[in-house]
């Protein structure tokens, strides 16, 4: 049997190394598959795309096992390529890296009808055509002669070529030996684990995607006919691997080595699989070491721990997968073993693609699961915040995450789930106010930031103005309040209220608020005099331009001023982080009105609400990125901080500013940390604007 390396070189865009190849010994299709990683040096492959498909070219050349193939055995073509359920070629579309029955791969457009006796191999377009949608490449692992890889690309059919007249029997009577199963699962990912293989040999199949779930193989032999079913494993069973319990046997501390060293380490556990094929995909914490931590969490289990009068609260709150997600076999990669850590499993690929799994593990004040109801919630975030307004001070709970992961549905609470915490809230409140003999009057008002302007979603959309007043207080002129005097007139004031809120479809949410809504509840006297308010800020869905799903101008603009004034209000919670001197509430109208929350006695929660799919990963930990930042920072400006500085510090406020900036220099030249300088610099800043904050409104 002829192979021709050319061919397979110029399938996989290596043919430029051709001559080198031959150089060095490597003449045929067959001997890829002893070639070794460290050999691709000596070929002349040193760019990593180059490696890349090398390597791809390797492994599929040793799942055809050149050698024994005798040709025009099994045909397998696409009708389509998927990822993720969704099409994105269409069928016939020239994606397909194949091998003709010789085992040379081309790259012809196999069509439907194309008489030519071939199987299609693993289909790889983003190697071979970089402009493409990027796909996850098949890494099968072959146990006890039997290859199954962890996820499936699409409706595949596979046809035997004894269905064919053309395809003669053995001389000697025998079928020639159909490779049906080991291809189908190298091409198609479905899990023949339970089948029969050896019933595969000599009988005609017809391989038909019977649901999502499994395929049908219409199996023929002589006159007699049946069917089989073969499970077909979805491409997020694999993250069923992710268990974190996995972890203790298998996880190895990811410090930050450089990726070289790393891929050494996964290359060697590479060659070592086929000793140890039942190995699960190694796990790897991400831990934070001294140098370059970007991305990595910040947290400790130390710095969970709630602090009384504690002004920033960060919470998590992971929604189970619904029903849609459920559909699509989405995996659940959220993981809360305790109430104040949550670990993510996210699944990576090493530069020599090989998988493995990366565990990013947070603390949080508090981590609710998928099973915490609407009341649990708030009795962990809100809670403390209405005790804390009920008591004359401010309060600001707000909900942040990626589109769709339940900001709403905690806000605002559904017909299924029961209410939300705006009326737990004013459930309590009522509560209180009934066990006091002062009288107070609940007002309420409610308004959204839209493409950075105030709409009063009370007065039909008025448009609003936020306004600073000569000590830097903003107001919101034109706001109406509303009197309340029931937790049921409050509904209908916010139910009435939310349907003037701006919707909008996002990719992942069909009902995405496309605004931040900020609801106000306020606790005044006879007088009007403000004895306690509180915000409730159900800010709108994080988006990237990419999730768009039918991206028009509107929803473009929609999405970046969303992430604008999301980025705004990171940006003030950074700047407080740093010592810059200058914090930008004014970057966004979001910043400029829950100016307040970060500053003075206020207290404030952050519900970051997160998605627990796969698909959602990067989405999640950005989410809680973020929500990690926030936390640190309330180290800084907590009631720790002031301790610090007090003493520190002298009494009088103009010391105190000078002592600063001269602390500030002294430490600097001495290399004390910068987050004791930020807890300096941030006290200074409640001191100067102490007093001036208190109930100017
Ligand atoms: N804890 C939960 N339990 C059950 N279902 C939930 C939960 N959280 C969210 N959901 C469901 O998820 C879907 C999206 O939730 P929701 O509309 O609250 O997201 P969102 O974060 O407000 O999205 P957007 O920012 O796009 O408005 C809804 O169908 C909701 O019922």
């Amino acid at each position: 049997m002829t192979v021709c390396l050319y061919k397979c070189l110029t399938a996989a865009g290596l043919q430029r190394h051709y001559a080198r190849f031959t150089l060095m010994g490597v003449c045929q299709a067959a001997h890829l598959s002893d070639l070794r990683i460290e050999d691709y040096r000596l070929l002349g492959v040193c760019s990593m795309e180059d490696r890349a498909r090398l390597f791809q070219l390797v492994q599929l050349v040793k799942s055809v096992d050149l050698r024994s193939l005798t040709d025009n055995d099994v045909r397998i073509y696409n009708d389509s390529v998927y990822e993720g359920g969704d099409e994105i070629f269409p069928a016939n579309n020239n994606n397909s890296f194949s091998l003709d029955g010789y085992g040379n791969p081309n790259g012809d457009v196999r069509k439907d009808n194309d008489e030519s006796e071939a199987f299609t191999g693993i289909s790889n377009a983003s190697c071979y055509r970089p402009s493409c949608v990027r796909r996850r490449l098949d890494f099968s692992t072959e146990i006890k002669g039997q290859r199954f890889c962890s996820h499936f690309e699409g409706p595949i059919h596979v046809c035997s070529s004894h269905n064919r007249n053309d395809n003669p029997i053995h001389e000697d009577g025998s079928t020639p030996p159909i490779q049906l199963g080991l291809h189908c699962r190298s091409a198609v990912g479905c899990d023949l684990r339970h089948s029969n293989n050896s019933k595969l040999n000599g009988r005609n199949y017809l391989c038909d995607p019977h649901n999502g779930e499994s395929i049908k193989l219409h199996i023929t032999q002589g006159s007699s006919e049946f069917n089989s079913y073969v499970r077909l494993k979805p491409k997020s069973e694999r993250f069923n691997k992710y268990d974190p319990s996995l972890a203790a046997v298998t996880s190895e501390s990811f410090i930050n080595k450089p990726s070289a060293q790393k891929d050494r380490k996964t290359i060697s556990r590479k060659k070592n699989a086929s000793a140890d094929v039942t190995k699960p995909t190694p796990v790897y914490k991400a831990e934070r070491t001294a140098g370059y931590n970007y991305g990595l969490p910040l947290s400790s289990p130390r710095a969970a721990k709630h602090v009384e009068g504690q002004r920033i609260r960060v919470c998590v709150r992971k929604r189970p997968l619904t029903r849609a997600e459920c559909r699509r076999g989405e995996a659940d990669v959220v993981y809360a073993p305790s109430g104040e850590c949550v670990v993510v499993c996210e699944s990576k690929e090493a530069v020599d693609l090989t998988e493995y799994i990366l565990q990013h593990r947070f603390y949080f004040d508090q981590v609710l699961g998928e099973g915490s109801s609407n009341e649990e919630v708030y009795q962990k975030t809100a809670y403390p915040l209405v005790q804390h307004m009920l008591s004359g001070g401010k309060a600001t709970c707000f909900a942040y995450g990626q589109t769709g992961a339940g900001k709403t549905h905690t806000m605002l609470g559904s017909s299924s789930s029961g209410t939300g915490l705006y009326a737990l809230a004013v459930q309590d409140i009522f509560a209180h106010l009934s066990t006091i003999n002062t009288a107070l009057l609940v007002y309420v008002s409610f308004f959204e930031i839209y493409c950075g302007q105030l709409y009063d979603l009370l007065e039909h959309r008025k448009r609003l103005f936020a306004r600073e007043d000569g000590n830097k207080v903003v107001h919101i002129s034109g706001l109406r309040e509303v009197r309340v005097d029931s937790v049921s007139s409050l509904l209908e004031v916010i139910s009435k209220g939310t349907a003037e809120r701006t919707q909008g479809m996002s990719g992942v949410n069909p009902l995405s608020s496309r605004s931040h809504a900020l609801l106000q509840i306020q606790i005044r006297d006879l007088n009007q005099q403000i004895a306690g308010r509180m915000w409730f800020v159900d800010l709108a869905g994080s988006e990237r331009a990419s999730d768009a799903k039918d991206p028009n101008k509107q929803s473009r603009m929609e999405g970046a001023e969303i992430n604008q004034s999301l980025l705004a209000l990171k940006e003030c919670i950074r700047s407080l982080d740093k010592e810059e001197s200058h914090t930008p509430f004014r970057q966004s109208k979001l910043t400029q009105v829950l100016k307040d929350s970060f500053v003075g006695d206020s207290m404030t929660c952050m519900i970051a609400n997160i998605s627990p799919g796969h698909s959602a990963t990067e989405h999640t930990l950005n989410t809680l990125r973020y929500a990690d930042r926030v936390k640190e920072l309330r180290g800084e400006i907590g009631p720790i901080g002031r301790r610090r500085r007090r003493s520190k510090m002298g009494p009088s406020d103009k010391n105190m500013s000078d002592s600063s900036s001269s602390n500030k220099r002294n430490r600097r030249s001495a290399g004390t940390s910068k987050n004791a300088e930020l807890g300096e610099r941030m006290q200074v800043f409640e001191y100067r604007t102490r007093g001036q904050r208190r109930w100017e409104n």
